[in-house]
């Protein structure tokens, strides 16, 4: 038998003695066996943690995917196997704390899009697409962007939202009537359109027009704040967290649209526990409010989107606020 197969055999049996072997005499840990599985993926399927923690301190990949996308975390979690995944939910969060390999890969639509704010992109009733036939914003997301509004709302005063998109959450921003509604947005398109159908002439509307990364210096700081762009990668929503601190009132609310890796269950709580592990570091606690979101995602909402940025069925909206104000 090569020993490849021999790997997986021995990842099967949770033979940690037998795969220590193996890799001392040469087996490859990256191998993938004639079904697109990995040894990783073997040993977490049947729950076998000595296995699962020998492989990844031999270097075998955690993010390696099965052809139907799955990740060793992925079967663990599917089979309830608590220590693999615990093992391997450990092994993604400090991989991607010091490498960060999916973050720079993947924006929020799974691709690199650095020149969406150049080119042209086309809104229909229910979606806001780029050139690239992707979905910088869709309906389907109505309901999950006024849950959006109602957490950056529920201390009333100032609320700023970074991306206009369709203006879903600026909508229902405007329901809870802040004392003044900021919104940053940079696509020239996207900026004419809010100013041709009314959101400049609103009383308490203020729009700024240009990259956020641009406008800091017209920011001030806010009682809530939402964060939602498009094109850009977790790194900089990350650099926007280091704002915080200055964006954000005390006893602020902030909150960001939580498509991290949303096309992998076992990658988007990775990516879950980094940013919140990150916002503690900066002093701020995270809160996810899990929202059932499988029955308004039917196969047809995806009919001509080149790519599906969600596929999974709970969101988990994400509360964030000082720790100081919940001392
Ligand atoms: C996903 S959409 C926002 C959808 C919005 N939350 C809604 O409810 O409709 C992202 C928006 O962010 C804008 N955008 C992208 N990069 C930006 C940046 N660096 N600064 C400000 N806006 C940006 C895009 O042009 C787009 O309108």
């Amino acid at each position: 038998m090569a020993e490849g197969e021999q790997l997986c055999e021995a990842a099967r049996n949770g033979d940690a003695e037998k795969l220590k072997t193996l890799i001392e005499t040469g087996a490859d840990v990256s191998y993938f066996d004639g079904d697109g599985l990995t040894p990783l993926m073997h040993a977490a399927k049947l729950g076998h943690g000595d296995a699962v923690k020998t492989l990844l301190e031999s270097g075998a990949p955690w993010n390696a995917l099965s052809p139907s996308n799955l990740s060793a975390g992925d079967f663990a979690m599917d089979a309830g196997h608590e220590e693999a995944y615990d093992i391997l939910l450990n092994a993604g969060i400090q991989a991607e704390l010091v490498l960060g390999t999916i973050a720079r890969k993947e924006n929020k639509n799974g691709d690199v899009n650095g020149d969406y704010l150049e080119d042209r992109v086309s809104f229909s009733e229910d979606k806001l697409m780029d050139s690239d036939s992707k979905a910088v914003m869709m309906a389907w997301e109505k309901p999950l962007m006024e849950a959006h509004a109602k957490a950056v709302c529920s201390g009333g005063g100032h609320v700023l939202n970074i991306g206009f998109g369709m203006g879903l959450v600026d909508t229902a921003i405007q329901q809870y009537s802040p004392a003044s509604h900021t919104i940053v947005e940079a696509h020239p398109e996207v900026y004419e359109r809010m100013v041709r159908t009314g959101w400049a002439q609103k009383d308490n509307v203020n729009i700024i027009f240009g990259r956020w990364q641009d406008v800091l210096p017209q920011l001030q700081s806010y009682d809530g704040i939402f964060f939602d762009t498009y094109g850009e990668y977790y790194e900089d929503l990350r650099e926007f967290h280091q704002h915080l601190p200055v964006l954000l009132k005390p006893g602020g609310i902030y909150s960001f649209f939580n498509g991290l890796c949303g096309g992998n269950a076992f990658f988007h709580v990775v990516y879950c526990h980094l940013v919140s592990l990150e916002l503690q570091n900066l002093g701020y606690s995270t809160q996810f409010i899990p929202l059932p979101v499988k029955d308004c995602l039917g196969e047809q909402v995806w009919e001509g989107v080149k790519q599906k940025y969600w596929q999974l069925d709970t969101y988990y909206l994400p509360v964030c606020q000082s720790v100081d104000d919940l001392e």
